[in-house]
């Protein structure tokens, strides 16, 4: 029985594939490459390049393939270009997911493991965040993030489709072994934009906000470890092959660090003095995110294993100076 990775050469899609192939499993990702790396998928795993919204593609692999489960990462997760483009959003991350579902029904495939976000919650209204907290989305990337997990719902009452949703935080940091990193094209997120500075590949950070309520007047994220958040994955299976019930967890390390004080972490590890602007707000972007993942360790047991900043900094470092050009145009 095989495992199938919707997304899986991105970013966190790829580092999940390699402790799914650590576990032993029989790996099938899918990725139409797009903002994705044929690189990144490690070899042992079956990649096939196409979109997971041309349903006869999807079909021909169930056909080809004994899926047990899906773990679907692919879609668009960029809040100030989902701002400005929302349909693109509606587009792939929830027509997307609707066409996998509906492959699933057909071919009877009941497991389903959905990355989605803290951009869920919107402004918060408790810090940290509990998986009951109100839902009210401040921009069009959670909006389809949540109507999807709403999708999910109907779907399990509907054709007992279980599912695993995980509410990411800020995912940073590479593989420990260096093996894998993060290469998004273009790059928005804030860690791999510093260490950018640091290669001398840019010339300062802009700041998006210092005017916000918080210590600092900078946003306050919590940052978890790629590797652990692909953990994460392995114990939902899991929970989905022994109990066959559906849940929600939210995935951070409990801690909020702002823009600022990421950017003193980096100019500590890497000596670079990283010069910055203080710019405007970006549009969509809530003050404070910071999770409590209590449920995923009672339930799961989840146990973050590279939880602070200065190890997932510099594990992107050491992954960054030894790839400055990410996977490279050999990456496609
Ligand atoms: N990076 C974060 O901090 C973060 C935080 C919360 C949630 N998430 C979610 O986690 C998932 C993975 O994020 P990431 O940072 O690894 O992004 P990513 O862009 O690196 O990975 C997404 C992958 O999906 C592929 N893809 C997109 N649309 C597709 C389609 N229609 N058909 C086939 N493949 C498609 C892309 O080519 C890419 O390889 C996303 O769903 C994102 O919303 C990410
Ligand atoms: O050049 C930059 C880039 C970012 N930021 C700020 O840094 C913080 C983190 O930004 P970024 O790294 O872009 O991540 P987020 O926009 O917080 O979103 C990430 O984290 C979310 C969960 O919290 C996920 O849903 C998204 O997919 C993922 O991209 C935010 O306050 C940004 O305003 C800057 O000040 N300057």
């Amino acid at each position: 029985m095989a495992v199938l990775v919707c997304g899986g050469a991105g970013y966190i899609g790829s580092h999940t594939v390699l402790e799914l192939l650590e576990h032993q499993e029989e790996v099938i990702v899918v990725d139409n490459l797009v903002t994705g790396s044929r690189a990144a998928v490690l070899e042992k795993a079956r990649l096939y390049i196409g979109d997971i919204q041309e349903e006869q593609f999807l079909e021909k692999i169930f056909e080809n393939h004994q899926i047990n489960a899906v773990i679907h990462f692919a879609a668009n997760s960029l809040v100030s270009e989902s701002v400005n483009d929302p349909l693109k959003y509606y587009q792939n991350n929830v027509h997307g997911t609707l066409c996998l579902l509906k492959i699933m029904v057909k071919f009877n495939v009941k497991k389903i493991v959905f990355s989605s976000t803290a951009a869920t919650y919107g402004e918060p209204v408790n810090i940290p965040i509990l998986e009951t907290d109100p839902t009210n989305p401040t921009n069009p990337y959670g909006e389809t993030k949540l109507t999807t997990e709403k999708m999910l719902r109907w779907a399990d009452d509907a054709y007992g489709i279980k599912h695993v949703i995980l509410r990411y935080f800020n995912v940073a940091g590479a593989h420990i072994d260096g093996k894998l990193g993060e290469d998004h094209s273009p790059e928005t997120h804030l860690i791999p934009l510093i260490l950018q500075v640091a290669l001398d590949k840019r010339d300062e950070i802009l700041i998006f906000g210092a005017d916000y309520d918080t210590d600092d007047g900078t946003c306050v994220r919590d940052y978890i470890h790629v590797t652990d958040i692909a953990q994460a994955h392995i114990l939902a299976l899991e929970k989905l092959n022994n109990d066959n019930t559906s849940a929600i967890y939210n995935l951070g390390n409990g801690k909020g660090f702002s823009v600022k004080e990421v950017i003193d972490c980096v100019r500590k590890l890497t000596k670079h003095p990283i010069p910055v602007s203080i710019s405007p707000r970006r549009p969509g972007d809530p003050a404070i995110l910071i999770a409590s993942s209590k449920k995923a360790v009672k339930e799961l047991g989840w146990k973050p294993k590279y939880g602070d900043l200065e190890t997932m900094i510099s594990s992107a470092w050491e992954w960054f100076k030894k790839h400055p050009e990410g996977y490279g145009s050999n990456g496609k």
